[in-house]
């Protein structure tokens, strides 16, 4: 049920609904796939074409194919940028997907008829279609701005991030499927080098002239206007960004958030730098190294859309430490084992954690770095993180080579060590380090302040917030139950029910219910509830409710738990959620967020959920309904299923009943359930009244 950030999708439908974008869109997607399997393809191919030789020849000509690939953008895109300046922008992509594709189709077609000098001209292409790059690149960027309006660019760029990077798991899979049917191709074509290379080229080929079309029947104005200039110098100059930017706006960046992100990075290089080698040693040809890659991205991908989700009330300081030392100690077992399908969900939790890092990581920059020094913070890192992610891809490689393969005998056994997996192992190492160091940089400012490690871990999985200090609302010693459901499910009914009967045993027990439990709260409800108010919105409904729920919890609920009492309240915040989110069609996780903080993060220790079909409930009710409950019975269904939704979403804290039931059995079935809940022992003062209630021993 819970919904993604306000308007994502619809704002993403927007951006893609303007033809001429969408169009780009596609194309640039399609380049993006051919860009990545290629990559694969040539870094394959650089292996089989070096296959039988000494190793560090290998390795190089590894390096070799990376550099080629990343350096030109690095070290020549400023040039590169200021000439296609001056040059039509529609032609000159056109012209440049041309070109790439004809050189990425040469280079099978050279390996095929002059095979002596395929390496030789895989490494030439493949310089020359980066070089051509250069110039498409900034003719793309200044593109966006004249297709989409303004106040949709920063989604645009957006939505062409997240196509340049997704691609690259898809693109894996595709050449892990065309590796597994290379068999039959290599039987068909016997003489291709490696058929699914090969055919991943052509393919890439395709892309680009089929871009290249697209593009070509785009509506795109010939000079730039003084809006575009803007963007220009968004993917130029990365040396000069890193050079200039190492104090983007005066505000160093925290140096524990730069080392993390660089060195995560360069984990991540030097896997894939010496992965297709290693694996190969392994036995795992193309297939097993196109599985490794996605299986990398995939798990990057999960980590940085679900990771902080997940864990939102967990300090970003450290889960951000945490996570690159999850990556690091993935890395480091990857290395040291021998079998790909460990090796390759060693990589894939490498990628969570690599994921994990980088979305924590950017979100701090945005909520540490004021406005004004942003663009260039998100600059210098990106910029830096192309550095590194060069020269580690590069000397991965070179040192794997350079260390060599090694048979050690174990007792009767021989471990094989090979050079890529030594390389692995260092490179695991040396993240973990860089992870406990930027760990203790980022938390030495804070030396025990907040509650201990596993405690927040805990806590944060339970989607708990833990402050430190006297505010923390799960250090009191009561307990805290919540009955909730829809209208005339018996909610009053069975709070009553329940108050009784704890208190009979003894327990200090306050029977409560929102809304109106406090003054403010009474007031809230007499405006929330009369018929006359049908113009409130359903933003403004939300904060009158959550304003009763800040007041309730901070006056009585709070004081009481802390007392040690047992608190009862019918309707908390899963009411919230149901009736605002689900039924007023609000965003859910915008609506947890906005209560957690009025509620101090307080969650109750039991929720039980008295479900019934909304016409039965609203039949019990008598007297006059009030302006929810006069609401249709399309909007009571979807709170119902709303309710469930929450419920079945953490089973363990809900106890979710049949309202139709009779009232008896429902209040047997809630007792047997906070019977197990609470202390076992009777609290020594009432063991007098306690004695005197059948109940208890009923069962
Ligand atoms: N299990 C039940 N079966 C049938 N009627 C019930 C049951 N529980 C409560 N009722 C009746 O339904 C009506 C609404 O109950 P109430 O506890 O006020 O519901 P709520 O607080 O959910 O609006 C009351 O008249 C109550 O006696
Ligand atoms: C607590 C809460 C209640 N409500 C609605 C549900 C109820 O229709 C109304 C008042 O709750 P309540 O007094 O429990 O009504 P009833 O006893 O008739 O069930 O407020 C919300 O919409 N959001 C909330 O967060």
């Amino acid at each position: 049920m819970s919904r993604s950030a306000p308007g994502a999708p619809v704002e993403a439908r927007n951006v893609l609904a303007i033809t001429p974008f969408r169009r780009l869109w596609i194309s640039l997607s399609l380049s993006s796939l051919g860009d990545w399997l290629s990559l694969l393809a040539l870094m394959s191919l650089a292996a089989i074409f070096t296959a039988g030789g000494p190793p560090l020849v290998q390795y190089l000509a590894l390096s070799g194919v990376v550099v080629i690939k990343l350096a030109p953008p690095i070290l020549l895109s400023p040039l590169a940028g200021a000439v296609a300046d001056r040059l039509d922008r529609k032609w000159t992509m056109v012209v440049t997907d041309v070109l790439r594709g004809v050189l990425y189709v040469s280079i099978p077609l050279v390996g095929l008829f002059s095979p002596g000098f395929a390496l030789g001209w895989l490494l030439i292409a493949t310089l020359l279609a980066e070089l051509v790059a250069l110039f498409w690149t900034p003719a793309k960027d200044s593109t966006v701005p004249t297709l989409v309006p303004r106040k949709l660019v920063a989604q645009a760029d957006r939505l062409n991030l997240l196509t340049t990077y997704g691609t690259a798991p898809v693109a894996a899979l595709l050449f892990a499927a065309l590796a597994s049917i290379g068999n039959v191709l290599g039987a068909l074509l016997p003489s291709m080098a490696s058929p699914e290379a090969d055919i991943a080229l052509y393919l890439n080929g395709l892309t680009f002239f089929v871009a290249a079309i697209v593009v070509g029947v785009l509506p795109i104005p010939k000079h730039k206007t003084s809006r575009d200039s803007e963007s220009d110098t968004r993917d130029s100059g990365i040396l000069r960004v890193v050079a200039t930017g190492r104090r983007p706006g005066g505000e160093p960046l925290p140096r524990g958030l730069v080392a993390g992100l660089l060195g995560s990075i360069a984990g991540g290089a030097a896997v894939i730098g010496v992965a297709r080698v290693h694996l190969e040693a392994l036995g795992a040809g193309n297939g097993g190294f196109g599985v490794v890659f996605a299986s990398a991205f995939a798990g990057m991908a999960l980590g940085a859309i679900s990771g902080p989700r997940i864990l939102k009330q967990f300090s970003r300081r450290r889960l951000f430490g945490l996570s690159i030392a999850l990556s690091g100690l993935a890395l480091l077992f990857a290395g040291a084992v021998a079998d790909t399908v460990l090796v390759a969900l060693l990589t894939g939790l490498l990628g969570v954690g690599a994921g994990i890092a980088w979305a924590t990581g950017l979100t701090m920059i945005d909520d540490e770095v004021e406005d004004d020094n942003r663009a260039a913070a998100v600059a210098f890192v990106h910029g830096t993180a192309r550095v590194a992610l060069l020269v580690a891809m590069a000397l991965a490689p070179l040192a794997a080579g350079l260390i060599g393969d090694y048979e050690i005998p174990v007792g009767p056994l021989t471990y094989d060590l090979r050079g890529g997996g030594v390389v692995l192992m260092a490179s695991g190492l040396l993240v973990v380090v860089v992870a406990l160091v930027c760990y203790r940089l980022m938390n030495k400012d804070h030396p025990d302040a907040g509650p201990g490690l596993l405690p927040e871990l805990l806590a944060a999985l339970r989607g708990v917030a833990v402050s430190d200090g006297e505010e923390e609302p799960s250090a009191h010693s009561g307990a805290f139950i919540v009955v909730e459901g829809g209208e005339g499910a018996g909610k009053s009914t069975q709070v009553r029910e329940l108050t009784v009967w704890l208190r009979e045993q003894g327990f200090e027990v306050i029977g409560t219910r929102q809304p109106g439990a406090t003054k403010l709260g009474m007031r809230l409800r007499g405006l929330l509830l009369d018929r006359e108010n049908s113009h409130i919105t359903p933003r403004a409904e939300v904060l009158l409710y959550t304003a009763d729920k800040a007041d309730h919890v901070e006056q009585e609920i709070l004081p009481a738990l802390r007392r040690g009492a047992v608190v009862i309240s019918d309707r908390y915040v899963d009411s919230l959620l149901a009736y605002q989110g689900a039924g007023r069609d609000l965003s859910v996780d915008d609506i947890r967020e906005i209560s957690s903080w009025a509620t101090q993060g307080l969650v109750p220790d039991l929720t039980v959920l008295l479900d019934v079909r909304p016409e039965e409930g609203l039949s019990r009710l008598g007297g006059p309904a009030d302006r929810i409950e006069a609401e249709s019975v399309e909007f009571h269904s979807r709170v119902r299923k709303g309710f469930l939704d929450l419920a079945k979403a953490d089973a363990d804290r809900y106890l979710v009943l049949d309202a139709r039931e009779p009232q008896d059995k429902v209040t047997r079935e809630i007792q047997r359930r906070v019977r197990s809940l609470l202390p076992d022992p009777v609290p020594s003062s009432a063991e007098a009244v306690t004695g005197m209630i059948p109940v208890i021993r009923n069962d």
